[in-house]
């Protein structure tokens, strides 16, 4: 027993289940209800053997007493009943406690996801963290559910048992036990072996998982890209590092898990040949002999749910070091001022912020007023969308600071300053729900009325009643069935109805048809009239008159003015101008429809 106590390869399996115990401990009077009737069961399962011993120790008498072997027989039946009860009560219980704290784990690392910095959801694939969420929290509550059915049955009751044995004949009970003893050290042995492929095998399996949802979120990508053979073998390549792993362990496993399977249960081989020639020289007694002939028998079940509950232990170990680097992700530093914004204007001083060691955005400074216009432009990769990433605080900045009214970004409450703002990314995230709900997700507890009125002015409602199910249509995962105008429509409306003070715009790169693009644009001048906007624009002749143009270039400010004055100055920023009139006049000659101008910006000025 003491080899899966700890083994030498320093997976202590007592302390694993001390750390699934200690998930569980808000619920600590139904475990220990659990506990008591698990040890229980596990006493009453030896039931049956004993009342056998006590019918052979009787019949072994001089005189058989008929009437005591049938009171035994009869107790050994009914302890039958009782162990199946306690046991069935044991698991309801633990179960219970599991699917309990099972909840209570995601919830708590939903809640750090919305905690930490955005760019740890970014670096690490959504499968992976869906695979921990989801997956390895499952394989956990099947730890902690059976961990004290199991341990009470594999522990408890062998130890009295053998008290009891050791006391009745220590040299029987030795040969009882030795050869389990053996048998148990070699598993402690094959687990030492077993650490790092378990691991190996965790981490694949997290890979196996980011295959499949890359597969599944990517298929239409793939598809398009005639990529279907290429991301086949992605895919082929993890199942098959999978196998070859499983391969591996089987071959390793195979001799020593046989061997320590044959000592695991040879002690009734030995203790019946040996304790025979014993009882046949006179050295025990034969009743006695007889007794532990039938102890051992049940035993042997006792010894084998130990190795039972050793793997599984020892799998929760790598499962609960992986939730572990989870829960231990570094959160964004709490907020230590005052919850209120007073006014909605945003200076830059000096910033910098770095993707790991690759700086990204170098030294930037400015300051716009409360209820003006700034422009973001730049190539692609500039550093624009960090810019406006940085204002919601989805990431700290390395250097320098950031004030919104003010006030350090850092010293404004998280949940004050995302009521202060309002994004409307080119991306736009539909979750499955309604369109109502969707909208919704703009202000909490918004009424049917303010849900339409919203999409009344994001020229989103005429869509909407046209949908099968109006606003009760439910969208699909990824908001299927809508177009990607309609989509940055439900989006406006969301932030319409948010009524943020700020509003940090991605304006869309590209909508097919021109007629959906100027509603967005007529929604857009009416979301931002009244409100301090940061734009990212990329097409130049839509921020013709905002207040003020920063040209980004490899995250540095390289220009700044008003679109006029950039235009004169013949840098960058004109140049880029010049290579999208060359363009709009391209399509002006061609016939194509017009890109029409956007009257948003002009209108929040
Ligand atoms: N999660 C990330 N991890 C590492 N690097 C990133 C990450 N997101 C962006 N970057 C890098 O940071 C730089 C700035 O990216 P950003 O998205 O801010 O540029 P952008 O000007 O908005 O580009 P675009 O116009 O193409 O959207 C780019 O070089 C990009 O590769």
């Amino acid at each position: 027993m003491a080899a899966t106590g700890t083994d030498e390869a320093g997976v202590k399996l007592w302390p694993v289940a001390g750390r699934l115990i200690g998930l569980m401990r808000r619920r600590r009077g139904l475990l220990a209800l659990s506990v008591v009737s698990g040890t229980l069961a596990a006493l009453f399962s030896l039931s049956p053997y004993l009342a056998t011993a006590a019918v052979l120790m009787a019949f072994f008498a001089p005189q058989v007493d008929w009437g005591f072997v049938a009171l035994a027989g009869l107790a050994g039946l009914a302890g039958v009943v009782a162990e199946k009860a306690l046991f069935g009560l044991s698991t309801y219980l633990s179960h219970r406690i599991a699917f309990a704290t099972q909840r209570e784990l995601r919830f708590e690392l939903a809640q750090k996801l919305a905690r930490v910095p955005l760019g740890f959801t970014d670096a690490r694939s959504k499968g992976e963290i869906r695979n921990t969420l989801v997956d390895e929290i499952e394989v956990l509550e099947d730890g902690m559910a059976h961990l004290v059915p199991e341990v009470s049955a594999a522990v408890i009751a062998p130890l009295l048992t053998l008290g009891l044995m050791l006391a009745i004949d220590w040299r029987l009970s030795l040969l009882m036990i030795a050869p389990m003893l053996v048998g148990l050290w070699m598993m402690g042995r094959m687990m030492k072996d077993a650490e790092g492929p378990t691991r190996d095998y965790l981490e694949i399996q997290s890979r196996m998982a980011t295959v499949a949802a890359e597969m599944a979120d990517g298929i239409a990508t793939v598809r398009a890209f005639n990529q279907d053979a290429q991301a086949s073998r992605r895919a082929g390549a993890v199942f098959a590092e999978m196998r070859q792993m499983s391969d591996a362990w089987l071959d390793r496993a195979i001799i020593p898990g046989t061997a320590a399977q044959v000592l695991l249960t040879s002690h009734l081989m030995l203790l019946g040949s040996v304790g025979l020639v014993m009882a046949a020289a006179g050295w025990v007694d034969l009743a006695v002999f007889a007794a532990f002939l039938a102890v051992a028998y049940g035993f042997g079940d006792l010894f084998a749910a130990i190795q039972g509950i050793s793997h599984r232990l020892f799998r929760q170990h790598e499962l609960l070091e992986r939730l572990d680097a989870l829960r231990n992700v570094a959160e964004l530093p709490p907020a230590t001022g005052t919850p209120m914004i007073a006014k909605a204007a945003i200076r830059f001083d000096h910033v910098s912020f770095s993707y790991g060691p690759r700086e990204v955005i170098s030294d930037i400074s400015f300051d716009l007023p409360a209820g003006r216009c700034l422009a973001l432009v730049g190539p692609s990769g500039s550093g624009k969308s960090t810019v406006a990433r940085l204002i919601g605080r989805f990431q700290d900045p390395a250097a320098g600071t950031i004030r919104i009214g003010g006030q350090d970004l850092c010293a404004i409450d998280p949940e004050a300053l995302h009521r202060h703002l309002a994004y409307v990314f080119q991306d736009v995230f539909l979750f499955s729900g309604t369109v109502a709900e969707n909208i919704a997700l703009g202000r909490v507890g918004a009424t049917q009325a303010e849900i339409e009125a919203a999409a009344r002015v994001a020229r989103a409602h005429d869509f909407i009643t046209a949908l099968p199910q109006g606003y009760d249509t439910v969208l699909g995962e990824r908001g299927f069935g809508l177009s990607g105008g309609e989509r940055q429509r439900i989006s406006i409306a969301r932030a319409i109805l948010k009524d943020a003070p700020i509003l940090i715009l991605d304006e869309a790169t590209a909508f097919a048809d021109p007629e959906n693009e100027a509603l967005i644009q007529d929604a857009v001048a009416d979301l931002a009239r009244g409100r301090t906007v940061v734009v990212i624009a990329h097409r130049l002749h839509t921020i013709v008159h905002v207040d003020e143009i920063l040209v980004l270039e490899t995250g540095r400010i390289v220009e700044r003015g008003s679109h006029a004055a950039l235009l004169a100055a013949g840098g960058l920023f004109a140049r880029m101008w010049q290579a999208q009139e060359a363009t709009r006049s391209f399509r002006h000659a061609t016939g194509a429809p017009p890109i029409p101008a956007n009257p948003a910006l002009e209108a929040a000025q």
